[in-house]
């Protein structure tokens, strides 16, 4: 199945006082019509300058592409021509990590959404323009209804909406231009946990319902259980183990992911932490970055880095010492 998002073999760095930070290493990840992708790994592996390459707002002057593509429905996202812009906002729209600051404080929430309906959203011909008000205002409040919220929330200021709320909204938003693909960077990190499997679990049935696919930015692992179809695990830059939900939880075939679902706390046992750091991206290990860390290594990881390689039924792994290894976690 052609996938909705293609990226291929994308290498970023920055410029920066100290040196040329190497922070994306020939990226692969693909996400499917109508597929909900987690993209997993710790604080500072590039989740966020992934998502800004495709959403082109990363810093003009000290990012440098290395190579690669990034492709969203066959369109190429970085040569930053005229129909990757006119994508952005309508076909992939974007859902933050911190729903406050996405607000324009000085305007009520009913403005902000329909200012979004005027510029981005579809009528329902397909085409985007010449809705009548009565439309704009039937799509906003079926949509406002289908993030579970009530009309009257329209007449307030974003400082007056609970952190819960403001994340429907933002949900709403996504959806209303009506996109291909919504990206969704640690959603729910400002959310206390019940609230953050409600979210979840409503982006995932309002996506489902309406056949958009997501790519899931996360740190959290217990979030993409929630939530995802598919998941890419990265570390330091590099994707180290692509897999369907079931097969990332249960057997996992890179070191790293082991050691990840390891760590995870469990009633009755001491957190297993993964001995040593990540490394600086300014002199990133050659090879497999994880290799410093990993107990599998030999000389070969710290030569060569390891290709994504078929491991089993959609299932990739980039290792040169792959093994299946069981790890049932509790919430499984
Ligand atoms: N504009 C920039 N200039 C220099 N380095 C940057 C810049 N933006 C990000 N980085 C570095 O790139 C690396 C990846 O950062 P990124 O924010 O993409 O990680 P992340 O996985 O999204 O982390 P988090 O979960 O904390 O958001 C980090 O080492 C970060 O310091």
């Amino acid at each position: 199945m052609t996938a909705i998002l293609d990226i291929g073999e994308f290498s970023l760095s920055f410029r920066t006082a100290t040196g040329t930070a190497h922070v994306l290493d020939r990226i692969d990840l693909a996400v499917r019509p109508g597929e909900i992708v987690g993209l997993v790994g710790e604080s500072g592996c590039g989740k966020t300058t992934i998502i800004r390459a495709i959403l082109g707002t990363l810093p003009e002057r000290t990012a440098q592409i290395g190579g690669g593509r990034i492709l969203l429905d066959g369109v190429d996202m970085i040569g930053g021509g005229k129909a990757a812009q006119s994508m952005r906002g309508r076909d992939v729209t974007f859902v933050p990590q911190d729903p406050f600051a996405s607000f324009n404080p000085l305007f009520r929430i009913g403005t902000q959404i329909r200012d979004l309906m005027r510029w981005r959203a579809p009528g329902p011909n397909g085409s985007r323009s010449g809705r009548s008000p009565q439309i704009v205002e039937a799509a906003v409040s079926a949509m406002l209804d289908a993030v579970q919220l009530p009309p009257a929330i329209l007449a307030k200021y974003p400082h007056e909406l609970s952190g819960g709320q403001r994340q429907r909204v933002l949900i709403a938003m996504a959806l209303l231009p009506q996109p291909r693909i919504i990206i969704a960077d640690e959603p729910t990190t400002a959310l206390d946990v019940i609230l953050q499997a409600q979210i979840l679990s409503l982006l995932r049935r309002l996506a489902v319902e309406r056949g958009v696919s997501v790519l899931f930015a996360t740190h959290d692992l217990a979030a993409a259980w929630e939530i995802c179809d598919r998941i890419t695990v990265m570390y330091a830059g590099q994707i180290v183990e692509v897999g369907p939900r079931e097969t990332f939880f249960n057997k996992p075939h890179h070191p790293y992911t082991r050691m990840l679902l390891a760590s995870l706390p469990e009633p009755g046992r001491d957190p297993r932490v993964i001995p040593g750091g990540v490394p600086n991206p300014l002199h990133p290990p050659e090879g497999c970055r994880f290799n410093p860390r990993c107990p599998n290594v030999s000389a070969t990881c710290a030569e060569t880095r390891p290709k994504l390689s078929t491991a089993g039924s959609d299932h990739l792994v980039a290792c040169h010492h792959p093994g299946a290894f069981d790890v049932r976690i509790a919430h499984a």
